[in-house]
């Protein structure tokens, strides 16, 4: 895989060698050999299981080339697949240590191709690059300790021949980083600490020189040393506008929870950062929960694309926060366009300011704690799960709409004393999460980034925890943890389309073309934070089994042709 395939991937149809089907993450796929009248004849053609004890928590995006498909799964494991056939053709399982600590479970979002290696980061904190034919070793480089908390759950991405990847573990008060590699050999290019006050470093003559930092003084918006454990993990990996030149990361919860200890806006935390992909330096920074108090964290995908207004070409970027507000910024400049709820109830906030900073309900906040157990608990929607969590949206070209995977819940929040140890939970909180509704609590959204009008909502029982697909044939394609990938019409909401897979669908979908033929593969397995973190609703869903396969879908070929 070359840069030049890598940067025109959101319209070549035969292959996917991005996360986000092109670096801008938009999930559109110009494909309509499918379409809302065929769809309902769409039939499995292959399947295939990732075998052993290890099933749980499929969370990647496939990625095809030259008829090879590239899949990750649970517990650091890669796969190659014959695309046509679902044969395996080899696959690789990191060795991982007894000790790792992912906070929410043993995933991985997926590779990263480039040149003849696939790339991805461990659960022990690695980046590893294996040879596409063979599977075998060419190059493993640790990105940090995971003893102190550090793990990648996320895929990492190539910009201009520079491998980037980001870092989790802000539940144990570790450094947040985005750091760029010479895919070729793993030597580091440039470090870029998440939390203000620590530095960047860029690598000159295999020195570490210091590349500056926006906000300059050390922990400015940090009481005393806080900052030095301060979290903000870009856990989900990032998008590249070539339009812009700016590479989008989010940063996570600043570390502890406990916000009463950290006056301050705390940043980088819960905030989209742009950074210069060359030498990582901080273009802009926008934060959605300034002292963040109940683990909303700011990771969630900027999605660029562009709106006419007043004949005018805006260049905007969107994203849907846990906090329950939708985001439109300048893409240019991270300067707040507009935005608004897209959950029907937050109650930590009475809404936002004209420049996009939450007006917060005080008495919604989690204060200090006090002698008696659970004396300052509070309730909140959102709960910390999140309006949104990691599942990526998706934005049709065509329709001009947002589809978002959203949920309707919230939590019982309080704090609790907590001290820094390396490598142990530092939360600082104890919490429960609560359905609002007797019926549901997912919410598939159709959202139109220019009016924040609900233009349809299909609700799932089942917390939504798959990526979201979008298609110039009119299409939604999603998954849920009752083990469907379904489709709807992207203009009207109607379901057209669902195949029970036999475990939750909490990976992206993606479509592809072969021989003139449109395919769609998903991977299954129910998993990730909600069996773990959920309180009353993980209770509600206990009975939702694990997996890990991988399944691929076309059209029968007769219809194919009638078409
Ligand atoms: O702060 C972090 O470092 C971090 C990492 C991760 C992760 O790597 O998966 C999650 C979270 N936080 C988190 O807050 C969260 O809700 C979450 C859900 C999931 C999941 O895969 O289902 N991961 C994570």
């Amino acid at each position: 895989v070359t840069d030049a395939e890598i940067l025109k991937d959101a319209t070549t149809t035969d292959e996917i060698v991005t996360n986000g089907l092109g670096l801008q993450g938009q999930r559109y796929s110009p494909l309509n050999i499918l379409n809302e009248q065929n769809v309902k004849e769409l039939r499995p053609v292959w399947t295939m299981s990732f075998g052993g004890e290890k099933q749980r928590g499929q969370q990647a995006q496939p990625m095809i080339k030259d008829g090879v498909m590239y899949v990750t799964a649970s517990y650091s494991r890669v796969f190659a697949v014959d695309a046509r056939t679902g044969r395996e053709l080899w696959q690789y399982e990191a060795r991982l240590p007894d000790d790792i600590r992912p906070c929410c479970d043993v995933i991985n979002r997926g590779v990263a191709l480039y040149d003849d290696l696939v790339i991805f980061g461990t659960l022990d904190a690695k980046l590893i690059a294996l040879n596409k034919d063979t599977g075998k070793v060419v190059w493993s480089k640790r990105v940090a300790d995971h003893k102190a908390g550090y793990s990648i759950t996320a895929a990492p991405l190539v910009v201009n021949g520079k491998l980037i990847t980001g870092v989790s573990g802000g539940e144990f008060g570790v450094v947040g980083k985005i750091e760029a590699y010479d895919p070729k050999n793993g030597q580091v290019l440039w470090s870029r600490p998440t939390v203000e006050g620590h530095m960047g470093y860029v690598y000159k003559d295999g020195k570490a020189v210091e590349n500056g930092i926006s906000g300059g003084e050390a922990g400015k918006t940090w009481p005393g040393d806080l900052w030095k454990t301060g979290g903000a993990a870009p856990w989900l990996g990032g998008y590249y506008d070539a339009d812009t030149n700016l590479l989008f990361f989010g940063t996570g919860n600043p570390a502890p929870w406990n916000s009463h200890l950290r006056p301050g806006d705390n940043l980088y935390s819960s905030s989209r950062l742009a950074l210069n992909p060359d030498d990582g330096t901080i273009q802009w920074h926008f934060q959605t929960t300034p002292h963040d108090g109940w683990d909303f964290d700011g990771v969630n995908e900027l999605i660029s694309f562009d709106y006419q207004d007043g004949g005018k070409t805006v260049k905007a970027a969107a994203t849907a926060d846990r906090n329950g507000f939708f985001y439109v910024l300048d893409r240019t400049n991270g300067k707040f366009i507009r935005g608004f709820p897209f959950v029907d109830k937050i109650t930590w906030a009475k809404g936002l300011d004209k420049n996009g900073r939450p007006i917060y309900d005080d008495s919604n906040r989690p204060g200090s704690p006090s002698a008696k157990e659970k004396g300052s608990s509070v309730f909140s929607a959102p709960a910390f799960l999140g309006a949104k969590n990691w599942m990526p949206m998706a934005y049709n070209r065509d329709t001009g709409l947002f589809y978002v995977p959203s949920n309707e819940w919230g939590m019982d929040i309080w704090n609790e004393d907590i001290a820094y140890k390396k490598g142990a939970a530092y939360l600082g909180a104890g919490f429960t999460i609560k359905p609002l509704n007797e019926d549901y609590i997912g919410v598939l959204r159709a959202i139109d980034p220019k009016s924040g009008k609900e233009v349809w909502r299909q609700t799932n029982y089942a917390p939504l925890w798959g990526g979201v697909l979008t298609t110039k044939g009119n299409l939604v394609f999603t998954g849920n943890p009752e083990g469907y990938l379904q489709a709807f019409n992207a203009r009207t909401g109607e379901k057209v389309w669902e195949f029970q897979t036999g475990s939750g669908v909490i990976g992206s979908p993606v479509t592809w073309e072969m021989d003139g033929e449109q395919y769609v593969s998903v991977l299954s397995g129910w998993g990730g934070a909600v069996p773990l973190w959920g309180g009353e609703v993980a209770k509600r869903i206990k009975h939702l089994n694990q997996g890990g396969m991988l399944w691929t879908f076309k059209l029968p070929k007769e219809l194919v042709a009638k078409h």
